[in-house]
């Protein structure tokens, strides 16, 4: 459970995820589908109960700890790094299994420099597979919104995550690039990674999305395929404030 003073954003939520599948989580504005992802990430640390991935604890993890066990994220806002090209935002997401130390980078050791090229190379790779390599060199605010998306993916990806969480992926764009974006996700899925995620648009959630689970006040209302969660009275009132067969 995670409460913030007297609102319970989150309670008793489990989602069962089918490995390489997209799972959407769906709900109103405040229904707690952030926090959700804030908790499985180790950015909030849960009120009361205990959090697990893949049969393992992940509450109480730091962030860093949590990406090691397998899960990545991105955010409602795109958070780039400004003035780094789109190449060195995504080699920031490619440290995390490093094997050269700070010390050993700054006294430009062997070692450091080996690695600095393997993440260099990674890096170079994750912008192929999100279609970006032609603009590696850019800087990421000179990048369109939509392109600004594809790195910060990218980035999520270079911890070589099981589990990627995206918050909002289409969020700001129009209907033919959130196709796109929802494309590049089922491409990552075929290719065996399991991804959530929260999105308020609702062509994204029928056309990309195998299964999806609908949350209110931090509660589940429904899991199942999208159609099935989308036309339930009780997602229609929570959306709509009305019974769509009352
Ligand atoms: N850091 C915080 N401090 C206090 N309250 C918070 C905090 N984060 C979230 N909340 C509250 O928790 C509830 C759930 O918020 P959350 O952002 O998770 O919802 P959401 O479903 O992601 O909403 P949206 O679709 O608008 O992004 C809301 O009532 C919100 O005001």
């Amino acid at each position: 459970m995670m409460r913030f003073g007297g609102v319970v954003a989150v309670d008793n939520l489990t989602m069962a995820i089918p490995k390489g599948s997209v799972h959407g989580l769906i709900g109103p504005n405040g229904a707690g589908k952030t926090t959700v992802i804030n908790l499985i990430t180790g950015m909030f640390f849960p009120t009361e109960g205990t959090i697990h991935f893949a049969g393992k604890r992940t509450d109480g993890k730091q962030p860093h700890e949590i990406a090691a066990l397998g899960i990545s994220r991105t955010y409602q806002n795109v958070r780039l790094f400004s003035g780094m090209s789109a190449l060195e935002q995504v080699m920031t997401g490619c440290y995390l299994n490093r094997d050269s130390s700070l010390f050993q980078s700054f006294l430009g050791m062997p070692i450091a420099r080996a690695n600095w090229r393997r993440v260099r190379e990674k890096a170079m790779h994750l912008l192929e597979r999100v279609s970006m390599a032609d603009r590696a060199d850019e800087l990421a605010e000179t990048l369109s919104y939509g392109e600004q998306r594809r790195i910060e993916i990218a980035r999520a990806l270079g911890s070589d995550p099981q589990l990627l969480l995206l918050d909002e992926p289409a969020a700001g764009m129009n209907q033919s690039e959130a196709r796109e974006i929802g494309k590049l996700v089922h491409e990552l899925c075929d290719a065996g990674l399991t991804v959530l995620m929260v999105e308020h648009n609702m062509s994204m959630v029928t056309e990309f999305c195998q299964s999806c689970t609908v949350i209110n006040f931090g509660r589940l209302l429904i899991t199942g395929d999208a159609a099935t969660c989308l036309a339930d009275p009780e997602v229609q009132a929570a959306y709509f404030g009305r019974k769509k067969h009352a």
